[in-house]
């Protein structure tokens, strides 16, 4: 069955996007992002070596021509922040699909909806292709997509907490009102999570610490693979009605 999901224009065969940070070396990050099937990774345009040639780079691993670099702007607080470092990066690295974050504080990471939006409008009208990691807010979300993001990313939960997803009756309202996709963006800690994201009918999820911080990161990346996949094929053939009694599964004609 052909169920790809398209992003911008782009077409993609796998729904999980993993991230470049908190490995134990590059080279475990590019094994980890194969071992997920991933196509696109996310790299912090702050945090990662993309260019000093004294260290080791990340393109040398996780390279460019076997994934789709989606630069996003994580440590970024203000949107003039957020701006100024894609345009950055866009002038380096000649990317246009990133991925948007404008973060509220240090404890939480929570997202700065306000400067989130004004930064998105901003990208936008440069001409950029914005994927926005955002609250599970349903208005803020339709606002994001209103104004012209490709992607509408929630977050589960809280960035690196492994908590799951903390609230998906907002992560449903999201997805029923949202014509772009809809990636579960942050605080995904188990397999069982990423499948309860694409049950919930989000078209992909958007994952680092739980792979990066397993006791087997290869494992859990191919781990997290399937349940994306299950997840998904869980939403397209539709789950069974909920029911409050019993309902036997023999029948009941033809009883001696
Ligand atoms: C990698 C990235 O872009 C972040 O949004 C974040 O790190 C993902 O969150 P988790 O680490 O909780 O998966």
């Amino acid at each position: 069955m052909s169920d790809p999901l398209i992003i911008a224009g782009k077409t993609y065969n796998s729904r999980l996007i993993v991230g470049t940070g908190k490995y134990a070396s590059y080279q475990q990050n590019a094994d980890a992002a194969r071992a997920a099937g991933a196509e696109i990774v996310t790299v912090a345009l702050r945090r990662v070596n993309l260019s000093d040639p004294g260290k080791e780079i990340l393109t040398d691993f996780v390279k460019p021509d076997e994934f789709t670099y989606l630069p996003n702007t994580a440590g970024c607080y203000t949107a003039d922040e957020a701006v100024r470092t894609l345009r950055l990066a866009r002038e380096a690295g000649g990317w246009n699909l990133v991925k948007l974050e404008v973060l509220a504080d240090q404890k939480t990471l929570y997202p700065n909806m306000p400067e989130t939006l004004t930064a998105a409008k901003a990208l936008i009208a440069d001409g950029f292709e914005v994927m926005v990691y955002c609250s599970d807010d349903p208005v803020y979300a339709k606002m994001l997509e209103e104004a012209g993001c490709c992607a509408i990313m929630p977050l589960g939960s809280l960035i690196g907490s492994g908590l799951g997803i903390m609230n998906p009756v907002n992560i449903r309202l999201i997805v029923e009102q949202t014509r772009v996709p809809v990636i579960v963006d942050a605080g995904v800690g188990t397999p069982s999570d990423a499948a309860m994201a694409m049950e919930l009918g989000c078209d992909g999820v958007l994952m680092n610490t739980a792979i990066a911080a397993a006791k087997d990161p290869i494992l859990m990346a191919s781990a997290m693979k399937h349940a994306v996949i299950a997840g998904r094929e869980g939403y397209l053939a539709g789950r069974m009605p909920k029911k409050m009694y019993a309902d036997p599964s023999s029948p009941l004609a033809g009883l001696i």
